[in-house]
């Protein structure tokens, strides 16, 4: 008995501490958005090519809001209300006819701006034949900065797999469309981890429950709640989250036609609408109820 005891604190002791990237945040970030406008110029080709017509279409009508470190920010509306060209601009990332206010912190964005913050698209893109721990080894290696040394980096790697509760599949390849891998919330998982190796203050997630059944997207959302806790400011798309899913978000932003029809605290959404005459006439999960709202009905 004394003896398994003593191999069990031996064991403990051995047990390597998790590196500082998921403790806290470094650099926390404040988002601001104000009156954001985003305008596209469409073409109409006529005979030979040659276009005969172009006109403007606006995208995002104004939208204002602000984000704060720990919280977690929702985009809700139906298909095609401009979820994705909001974030997306929030990111840094949409040139051309973009009004409006964007800042970090009180300031412009900026490349220091962008080392601190990650980006995770609605489409994956990873290597099919490379194993989750290939693959986050492979991008610690490339994206950490020289200051790590290798094995540091491999520990990095590890622990984003720990902490995201990828262990089981480690050794799995990823897969594709005609290779069996992982399945689609551990593939997701992956995508998140390759951008929580840098640490970044300021996360944005395009969809990143889509195709998912709710234990796992539930699964996913906790972890992205757990990084908000640590200091870090979240803001993801979202289709048609499940109720407990949707009370995790400290604040919702609903869009319809590329136009704000609600931003506030999360718990508040259904006061709100409530006070203005909208209710549910039959107890429902809140996100229908908004979609049902955006879409008009
Ligand atoms: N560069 C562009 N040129 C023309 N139309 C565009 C452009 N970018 C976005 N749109 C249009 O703007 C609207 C909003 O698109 P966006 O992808 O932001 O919607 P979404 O809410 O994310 O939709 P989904 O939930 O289906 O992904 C759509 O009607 C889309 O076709």
């Amino acid at each position: 008995m004394e003896q398994e005891m003593a191999d069990i604190e031996a064991l403990n002791e051995e047990e390597p501490e998790v590196p500082t990237i998921f403790k806290k945040a470094t650099r926390a970030v404040s988002l601001k958005f104000e009156d954001v406008v985003y305008k596209v110029k469409l073409t109409k080709a006529g005979f030979c090519g040659k276009i005969v017509k172009a006109e403007e279409k606006v995208i995002l009508k104004g939208i204002t809001g602000k984000v704060l470190p720990g919280e977690m920010l929702a985009m809700l509306g139906p298909s095609g209300s401009g979820k994705t060209t909001l974030l997306t601009a929030l990111g840094g990332k949409l040139g051309g006819l973009l009004d409006g206010n964007i800042s970090y912190n009180g300031k412009k964005f900026s490349n220091s701006m962008k080392r601190n913050m990650g980006f995770v698209t609605q489409d994956d893109v990873l290597y099919p034949h490379l194993t989750v721990t290939e693959t986050l080894v492979f991008t610690a290696l490339l994206r950490l900065e020289d200051s790590f040394t290798t094995e540091e980096k491999i520990v990095h790697a590890e622990s984003v797999i720990t902490q995201l509760g990828l262990t089981k599949c480690k050794n799995s390849i990823i897969g594709g469309p005609f290779l069996r891998g992982v399945s689609g919330g551990e593939r997701k998982r992956v995508s998140i981890g390759q951008e929580m190796l840098i640490n970044p203050s300021l996360l944005f997630l395009d969809e990143p429950t889509s195709g998912l059944d709710s234990t796992t997207a539930q699964r996913i959302v906790s972890n992205l709640w757990e990084l908000a806790k640590g200091g870090r400011t979240i803001v993801m798309t979202i289709h048609q989250p499940s109720s407990r899913l949707f009370y995790m978000f400290d604040k919702v932003l609903l869009l319809s036609e590329g136009s704000p029809l609600y931003f506030g605290e999360g718990s508040q959404v259904m006061d709100y609408f409530s006070s203005n005459g909208y209710a549910p006439a039959v107890p429902m999960n809140p996100a229908d109820f908004l979609l049902d709202l955006a879409n008009g009905m």
